[in-house]
């Protein structure tokens, strides 16, 4: 009884945050691109204000992760992600052109729902309320259960700093009672536009199915592959910075490693020097134990964990200064539980022959985490080029996977959200940035007069179905392609000239805001 009121009432407040959220989208897509960023910059200033006690709080909270890689992650999704975004234009009319004459128009979509995961459930936060307001949306979030204090508290200090700003009430909002009773209601009623969902596989296929535009993402698998050009030195360096970043819970980070033979020792040798420990079969199997249930799924309780906790509850003794355990595999899938994503500070380690068998096992060990994330270290331009046909939405070049792929050591936008593409279930294949959150609506003049169609012989025959003719489809199409529209046509549509199509769409702009 108690469980069910409990629901309802989460249920009730899911429906009142949506509400507000709507009316919300609807005052905020009024405003001018000063204002929105003038919003802007208020929340990436609370955002690096409470950053540290953010990151803190989350890591307390869930046990995942490193408090201070935290406060980087919510940095990078406030500050950084500012910068990057600040001259983007969202708003009003996006480009211009003369030739095709046709002018997009950017429309904001409504109320965002934001899914958040345990693993970012703060930074997530951040990155998507900063993304929802500059493209003129508002916001509502549905914790994930096991992180909604931390989330609901940076949920408050993005919304405070926006409405501060002027953001109108309702603009950014959490529920504050979690259940799969106020998700579910969230991702399905009506004044909700899109979900953007980011977290486990369960949680990203409902948002999928609710019947609704959805950008979700899919589990990673991300191999690095330290080619035999590759300063190894370097490669080594940013594989340990990117694995040992907040405990490896970024889903772009490094699952395994793969080196050739010929640099095999050298790899081995560096990976030693910077604290990866190489664990024996039989420690690899009691680690392996741990890490996951029911077959390949993660155990959150080994999510995001130190390799000190992770060894002393495999009972294994590691050398002191370890960052990271590395389990040899000789092969893909069933007995080799190190190929599949770990999330944790557990890396698994292939050498191959060559170039050619690094492409093959790279493929198969992307099936488990088919679309997201690969890296390759390499001088060989040649060799990036062949794996950019690997079945990922990222080849990272010299770079970690945790801070190449989220665009912190990268030119990629800076995200929380990484889309799989289709093969990986997502309707996106790039990282979700502002403009996956507008509509662009498309002004496009007339370039061919079509109006004297009708008196064509070959229209009158196409219509008619006139057998008679010798002019086939394919004839009628291509007369009707070489007809242009002439200067007096032109005029008739009321515009002759750019200045006067630019002043028609800014009265088309103003409209939408209903000015
Ligand atoms: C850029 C980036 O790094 S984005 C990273 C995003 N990637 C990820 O988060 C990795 C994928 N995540 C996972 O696989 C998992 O979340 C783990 C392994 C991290 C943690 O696993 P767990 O906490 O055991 O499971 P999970 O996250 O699936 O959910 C636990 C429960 O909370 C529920 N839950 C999750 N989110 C919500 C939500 N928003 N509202 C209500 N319930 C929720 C789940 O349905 C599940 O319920 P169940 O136990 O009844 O099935």
């Amino acid at each position: 009884m108690e469980n069910f009121d409990y629901d309802l009432r989460s249920i009730q407040e899911a429906r009142d945050l949506a509400r507000c959220g709507e009316a919300a989208s609807k005052a905020i897509a009024k405003y001018t691109d000063e204002q929105i960023d003038a919003i802007l910059r208020s929340m990436a200033k609370a955002g690096e204000e409470h950053a540290l006690c953010l990151g803190e709080m989350a890591a307390e909270e869930t046990g995942f992760g490193v408090a201070m890689d935290k406060a980087y992650k919510n940095h990078a999704a406030s500050t950084l992600l500012y910068d990057q975004i600040k001259g983007m234009k969202t708003t009003g009319i996006l480009s211009e052109d003369t030739v095709t004459r046709t002018i997009e128009v950017a429309e904001p979509v409504g109320l965002i729902m934001g899914i958040v995961p345990s693993t970012n459930p703060t930074s997530t936060v951040f990155f998507k309320s900063m993304i929802a307001i500059k493209s003129g949306n508002a916001i509502v979030f549905s914790p994930h259960p096991s992180a909604a204090k931390c989330t609901l508290k940076a949920t408050e200090v993005m919304r405070n700093a926006a409405i501060a700003a002027g953001a109108p009430e309702g603009i950014i909002s959490c529920v504050t009672m979690p259940s799969m009773g106020s998700t579910n209601e969230l991702m399905k009623c009506k004044e909700v536009s899109i979900i953007i969902a980011t977290g486990g596989p369960g949680m990203v296929k409902a948002a999928y199915s609710a019947g609704k535009p959805a950008i979700g993402v899919g589990a990673g698998n991300s191999p690095a592959y330290i080619e035999k050009t590759a300063d190894v030195k370097h490669a080594v360096r940013t594989i340990m910075a990117s694995k040992t970043f907040d405990y490896g819970t970024i889903c772009a980070s490094e699952q395994s490693i793969i080196c050739e033979e010929s640099n095999h020792a050298e790899v081995v040798s560096e990976l030693k020097s910077q604290g990866g420990y190489f664990m024996t079969k039989e420690e690899t199997d009691k680690v392996c134990n741990l890490l996951f249930k029911n077959g390949h799924n993660m155990n959150a309780k080994f999510v995001g964990r130190s390799p000190q906790v992770i060894a002393a509850a495999a009972g294994i003794q590691i050398p002191e200064g370890t960052r990271v355990l590395i389990g040899k595999q000789e092969g893909v899938g069933e007995g080799y539980p190190l190929s599949y994503e770990k999330l944790t500070t557990v890396l698994g380690f292939y050498t191959v022959k060559d170039w050619e068998e690094a492409c093959g096992l790279s493929i198969r060990l992307l099936q488990n985490g088919i679309g997201h994330t690969m890296s390759i270290h390499t001088q060989d331009r040649d060799k990036v080029i062949k794996f950019a046909a690997k079945p990922a939405s990222r080849i990272l070049v010299n770079t970690g996977g945790s801070q190449g792929g989220t665009g912190i050591s990268t030119g990629l936008p800076i995200a929380f959200t990484l889309g799989c593409g289709t093969c990986g279930g997502s309707s996106v294949s790039e990282n979700v940035s502002p403009k996956h959150l507008i509509n662009i609506k498309t002004v496009a003049y007339g370039l061919k007069d079509c109006s004297t169609i009708v008196e064509d012989d070959n229209t009158f025959m196409w219509k008619n179905g006139n057998t008679k003719t010798s002019s086939s489809p394919a004839d009628f199409v291509s007369s009707f392609d070489k007809k242009e529209t002439t200067p007096a046509a032109s005029c008739q549509s009321g515009c002759d000239d750019n200045e006067k199509l630019a002043a028609l769409v800014k009265e088309i702009v103003l409209a939408m805001k209903g000015q």
